[in-house]
Order: structure tokens, then sequence, then C-alpha cells
């Protein structure tokens, strides 16, 4: 199994399950993001943590093995709105969603962590919207989240520069919530959450789902999926692929 989804005490933790391939996005992950926002949107549940398994990496995108299959924009669409939708479904969850970013996260990795209202970054693991560098933009909403998240010249360069960050400029720019040094902080973090209750958290969370439905961010969203789909089907970006599947099957 690629994911697993556990409940204890009220969080409900989603853990990616591909440490060798670095946690790439592949369908079986897709399934299990649309899995943990049915559970979650129907049980008791007062907080999402998004995960990943092992100390590398949070999530390194999309699975370039998998998804460099789809060829032209008709193609590459389908894979990109779903993400984006199982995403967007993440985002306006009515209760605090927190990725706890345990290692490297890139392109679709960071869009992840940035539909996720909080990202704890752990002090080695750096991330960077590397999309890019193979000649595409995010295409799962994570563009269009970064401008919600951040001062707007952040996102804009955090995105144009295509390179990754360490935890302490995520901490600088506005991405981290809290760099996570040892262990203790999740804990720190998580109890001071806890102390206030499960209802006080739904209603902020409401009052930011009311503006995100007020300013369209489900069809900003799909105007980033389009524009995508559009570079996906390009030789440039299939080439700049080519040569990453290349570089590290050699
Ligand atoms: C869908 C789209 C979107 O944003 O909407 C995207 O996500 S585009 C996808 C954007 N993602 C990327 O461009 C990811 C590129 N990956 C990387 O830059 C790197 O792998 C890092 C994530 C920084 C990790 O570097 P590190 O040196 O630790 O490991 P590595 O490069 O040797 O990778 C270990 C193994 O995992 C594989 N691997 C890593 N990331 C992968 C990915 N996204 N898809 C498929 N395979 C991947 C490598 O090919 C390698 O396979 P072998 O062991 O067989 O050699």
């Amino acid at each position: 199994m690629s994911y697993h989804i556990e409940s204890a005490d009220g969080v409900m933790t989603f853990t990616i399950d591909r440490p060798h391939i670095r946690n790439a996005v592949n369908d079986e992950i897709i399934d299990g993001m649309e899995e943990l926002v049915r559970s979650a949107g129907k049980s008791e549940v007062r907080l999402v943590i998004v995960t990943a398994a092992g100390d590398q990496a949070f999530c390194s995108g999309g699975d370039l093995s998998v998804f460099h299959a789809l060829r032209t924009e008709e193609e590459a669409y389908p894979m990109l709105k779903r993400m984006s939708q199982a995403l967007y479904a993440l985002k306006t969850l009515p209760i605090p969603v927190i990725a706890l970013v345990n290692g490297t996260a890139v392109g679709g990795g960071c869009e992840i962590a940035t539909a996720c209202d909080y990202r704890l970054v752990k002090a080695h693991a750096k991330c960077g919207f590397v999309q890019g560098n193979l000649v595409i933009t995010s295409g799962w909403g994570g563009g269009t989240y970064l401008f919600e998240a951040l001062q707007h010249d952040h996102a804009l360069q955090m995105l144009g520069e295509a390179r990754l960050y360490t935890a302490d400029e995520l901490e600088t720019n506005g991405w981290a919530t809290k760099v996570i040094r040892s262990p203790k902080d999740i804990d720190v973090f998580l109890s001071q959450m806890k102390k206030v209750r499960p209802e006080v958290h739904r209603a902020y969370k409401e009052m930011a789902i009311r503006k995100w439905k007020e300013t369209n961010l489900e069809g900003r969203v799909e105007e980033e999926v389009r524009r995508c789909a559009q570079l996906w089907a390009e030789d440039a970006h299939h080439e700049a692929v080519d040569k990453f599947l290349n570089k590290t099957n050699q």
C-alpha cells in the first residue's frame, strides 16, 4: 500500500509511503487523498496531519516514471484535475490541516503542503516549486494557494526561481509555519492547538473558506490546471523529464 490513514484521539494522519521513490504521487496516492477527505469530512476528526514515511522526503511531486506516459493536454488534464480536486477538498475541510514536512518537498509535494493550513518543516528539509525546471507550472492548485498564503513577491519569487529553499529561508518567506528542530516542537504545537475546543477551530476555518468561496478559489485553481496541461504537452517539458529520468537511471 502506498499510503496509510490512521486515526487517534481526534487526529487523522495521512502518510505517503513510497520512500524509495521519494514519496512521489501515483494514482494510488490520489485515491488515498480522496479517501482521506471523505473520511475526515464525515467522522469526529478535529485535526488532519499529512506527512510521509522516512526522513528523506515529504513528497517529490508527481511520479514522473508513471505520469510521463501522459503526452498530450487531453491526457495530462484528467490527472491534474483529479489531484487538484482532492487538494481543494483538503484545503476546504472545515478543520485545521497540518503538513508535517518530514523531508524534501518538491513540485507537487510543495503543492500538497501548500494546500494545508500549517506547514511544520523539519530543519533538514529543503522545499521548492521546481516545476519551472520541467517547463511546466504547478498544476494541482498549489500555485494558486501559494498566492493566498504568502506575500505576493515571496510567492512569485518561490515559483519563479524553481529552486530548493532551506527550512530557514522558508520560515523567513512565510511558507513554513514553524521549523521543527526536535520532536518536542511538534508536541508543543499540537498541544497548544488542542487547548482550544474543536468548534472554535471549525468556526475560524469556516471564515477562511467563506473568503475562498467569495474569491472563486476553485475557479482560479481550474485555470491553473488548464494552463499546466497545455505546457505539459510541449516538447520542452517532455525533454526535461526525459533528462531527469535518464540521469537517475544511469
Ligand atoms: C505533477 C506536477 C505538479 O506539480 O503538478 C509535478 O509534481 S512535476 C514533478 C516534480 N518533481 C520533480 O521534478 C522531482 C525531481 N526529483 C528530484 O529533484 C530529486 O529526486 C529529489 C526529490 C530532490 C531527491 O533527490 P535525492 O538525491 O535524494 O534522490 P534521487 O534523485 O536519487 O531519487 C531517488 C529515486 O527516486 C526517483 N524519483 C525521485 N523523484 C521522483 C519523481 N518525482 N518521479 C519519479 N521518480 C522519482 C529517482 O529517479 C531515483 O530513482 P532511482 O533510485 O531508480 O535512480
